[in-house]
């Protein structure tokens, strides 16, 4: 019988994932101003990767803006379709997955997955959605300087999400400690 590249346990924890994100769409974007929302769904990639590690949070993601992109309406707002992806948000939208990606990596390459190294990680994991969701929004605007400024208005709320991902990740990793495949410690 043919392997397949996801064992079905995690192919269900991808699927169950990208629910999950789904559902925080159910909280309505905040709109401040500028062209793109304040929301509370892009904690869910930051929990992807700090939880499934960066290959299952990356696809987890992947999956969800796939089933966004072809029409359901997933994103705050109920919104979905093709034009949230080629909007103000589209760079924040795919930087979702180098989120996941980034802080999956961090997580899985640390020894110990405990409270400061899961901070470090979801903080970079909102850095890589800023560092593709800011230029992007800056286009949009007419300058990158633009996009730094209207992104400024992100910070205080994102970092609340990252202290959160990060609490519950390690409330996950102690609770189920063969989640992620363990670094053996130098010792
Ligand atoms: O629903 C959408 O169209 C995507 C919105 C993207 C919002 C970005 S994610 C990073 C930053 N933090 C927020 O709360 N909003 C922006």
């Amino acid at each position: 019988m043919a392997r397949s590249a996801l064992p079905a346990a995690d192919l269900a924890r991808v699927v169950v994932f990208a629910a999950f994100i789904a559902v925080l769409g159910l909280f309505p974007g905040v709109p401040v101003g500028g062209l793109v929302p304040i929301v509370v769904q892009n904690i869910g990639p930051l929990l992807a990767g700090a939880i499934l590690g960066w290959k299952r949070g990356t696809a987890a993601v992947a999956l969800f803006l796939a089933i966004t992109a072809i029409g359901l309406p997933l994103l705050s707002g109920g919104r979905g379709g093709i034009a949230p992806f080629v909007g103000p948000s589209a760079g924040f939208l795919f930087g979702w997955l180098l989120s996941a990606l980034v802080t999956g990596l961090v997580v899985e390459r640390a020894v110990r997955r405990r409270l400061p190294v899961l901070l470090l990680a979801t903080f970079l994991g909102v850095v890589a959605d800023y560092v593709i969701g800011i230029p992007v929004y800056g286009a949009f605007l007419g300058s990158l300087g633009a996009g730094v400024v209207q992104s400024l208005v992100f910070v205080p709320g994102d970092l609340v999400k990252l202290v959160l991902a990060a609490v519950i990740a390690g409330l996950v990793h102690r609770a189920l400690p063969d989640l992620l495949p363990r670094r053996a410690s130098v010792s």
